[in-house]
């Protein structure tokens, strides 16, 4: 068999848990399709305090090149951060849980689903975090993460204070996302699955195999749509329901996107 067309199989080693193994993807037919924070990050105790080793930032690049342009980062955050954190890099990409979009290197971001918050809403939710001086505040202006990681203890208060303004508005048109030690307030509408639809729309996604790696509750609604279109998905830390396999940890995440490209080389070679 073409090793250029062998699938990415489960397969268990000590490190990276059932991952997609050391067996190689077919970048060329494949949409790479990779979330940020831990899953090629490791978390960090502030949003702003994450660190790109430089490996990862070199592989990422050499995949752009080899999928023709089809590898994009989906992530919560929003493309002017995504670009802040890569710089000097740009890539693809869906930020804000599908708020907004970049289909290459080349083309503008486009803010497909951001609708700025009511500035009044905005306010009543940011004055959460006067609860507690640990709590940050991430004003992407389509949506407000309240961030707890240096205040744990406040979690059950800020969802508290969250639910009792959301019941004096039953009609906002807004969501509570939990992630990892954050609550985020976005409008409806919108997620990550349907950024990643839309994404997987357009040329050079379009016609691929999407292949989806994420960590987070968020992500769940990507692993969901996957079998649908065809997709894998693989999660990181815990084996989430639905996945093709999971990572232990970013690092392997990173270790499997280098190994890709060294795979890809012994074939050439
Ligand atoms: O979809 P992702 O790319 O995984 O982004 C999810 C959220 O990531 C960021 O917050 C998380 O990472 C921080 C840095 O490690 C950490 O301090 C925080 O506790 C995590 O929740 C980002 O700030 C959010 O906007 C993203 O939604």
């Amino acid at each position: 068999m073409n090793q250029d067309l062998m699938e990415p199989v489960p397969k268990k080693t000590a490190s990276m848990a059932d991952g997609p193994g050391s067996r190689m993807l077919p970048l060329r037919e494949s949409a790479l399709l990779l979330d940020i924070d831990g899953t090629l990050l490791d978390l960090a105790p502030s949003p702003s305090e994450v660190r790109v080793p430089p490996k990862l930032a070199t592989s990422l690049s050499r995949l752009l090149a080899r999928t023709d342009g089809a590898l994009a980062l989906v992530s919560g955050r929003s493309l002017s951060d995504i670009d802040r954190i890569f710089a000097p890099m740009l890539f693809p990409a869906v930020g804000g849980h599908g708020a907004e979009m970049r289909i290459s290197t080349e083309s503008e971001a486009v803010a497909t689903h951001a609708p700025p918050m009511n500035p009044d809403l905005i306010r009543r939710f940011a004055a959460i975090a006067e609860l507690h001086a640990g709590i940050l505040v991430e004003n992407k202006g389509y949506s407000l993460a309240l961030h707890f990681r240096k205040a744990p203890d406040t979690e059950q208060a800020i969802y508290h204070a969250v639910s009792a303004i959301r019941a004096d508005l039953p009609n906002a048109p807004i969501e509570v996302l939990p992630g990892k030690f954050v609550c985020e307030i976005k409008h409806s509408g919108f997620t990550k699955a349907t950024g990643v639809t839309e994404l997987m729309a357009h040329e050079p996604f379009k016609g691929r195999r999407p292949v989806f790696v994420g960590d987070d509750v968020t992500d769940e609604t990507v692993f969901a749509i996957m079998p649908d279109m065809k997709g894998l998905s693989f999660s990181v830390g815990r084996r989430a329901q639905g996945v093709d396999g999971h990572f232990h940890a970013p690092s392997d995440v990173r270790a499997w996107l280098a190994r890709l490209l060294d795979d890809e080389r012994a074939v050439a070679e």
